[in-house]
């Protein structure tokens, strides 16, 4: 916090264009966060969610625009361990000979210099984090070998198990039951009141107004970024989610 109080800003982003070849992904898209708080980030399968995290994690170039994290370049936030990203699902090699601890472990790599040898400190947070999403049973299994939900929990472990300040989490609610989701959401929520600025796909729009602050609803640009029943008003709604254009 600062001196006055007041959070900072944790992400600020303006016109921000991705295009992969002819497809623009995103269009002009300016979205600030505050520290310690949830915004939900949705719209319609294709609006340019994913592309959006990438772009923020540097995993797609964008074609114009400006991301600040923390006041400061995200390369810099990002190398020091400030971003935690947990991808879609579908981005991640679950052959991968790595089991639930080695995934959670990897969230304190950033805090533990070039060995990436994690000390006793380091262990206890490892433990911990995958107490807190239930995993402590299957911390030796396989990530392969692990159901949808629990996958989802073992990456939002990693996210806690790495203290961030901004947590961006790709649909991490997708294929898990509600009392999982319940479980996620509250941990999430806990996140914000110590301080970090969550950023939180979904699809999930009945669970917005307890999960989230604000929700920002992308259609390509960024249609409205305001609290979520503002977001969730029938006008607001019919401009990002048109069903003709489902495919
Ligand atoms: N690597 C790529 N190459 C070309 N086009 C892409 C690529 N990745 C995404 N796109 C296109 O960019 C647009 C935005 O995709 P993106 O995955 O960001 O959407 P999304 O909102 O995350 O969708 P969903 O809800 O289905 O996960 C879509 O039209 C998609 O087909």
């Amino acid at each position: 916090m600062t001196t006055n109080g007041q959070y900072p800003r944790a992400l600020a982003v303006s016109g921000l264009t991705v295009r992969y070849g002819a497809t623009t992904a995103l269009d002009r898209v300016d979205l600030d966060l505050a520290a310690g708080s949830v915004t939900g980030l949705i719209g319609m399968n294709g609006s340019g969610k994913s592309t959006f995290f990438k772009a923020l994690m540097g995993l797609v170039r964008p074609t114009a625009g400006r991301i600040e994290m923390f006041g400061g370049a995200p390369e810099r936030a990002r190398a020091s361990g400030q971003v935690a990203y947990a991808p879609q699902s579908e981005e991640i090699d679950w052959t991968f000979p790595l089991s639930v601890a080695d995934v959670v472990a990897m969230g304190r790599y950033p805090h533990c210099g070039r060995s990436r040898r994690l000390r006793a400190p380091d262990r206890v947070i490892v433990a911990e984090s995958m107490e807190r999403v239930g995993l402590t049973g299957l911390a030796g299994r396989q990530i392969g070998a692990l159901s949808g939900g629990q996958r989802k929990r073992a990456f939002v472990a990693r996210a806690l198990a790495q203290e961030a300040d901004l947590i961006l989490l790709d649909e991490p609610f997708s294929g898990v039951d509600r009392a999982t989701q319940q479980v996620l959401s509250n941990l999430l929520r806990e996140l914000a009141a110590a301080g970090a600025a969550v950023l939180v796909s979904t699809h999930d729009l009945d669970g917005l107004p307890e999960l989230c602050d604000s929700a920002a609803l992308l259609q390509r640009r960024l249609v409205v970024h305001a609290a979520p029943e503002e977001v969730l008003r029938p006008e607001n709604l019919a401009r990002a989610f048109h069903t003709s254009e489902l495919s």
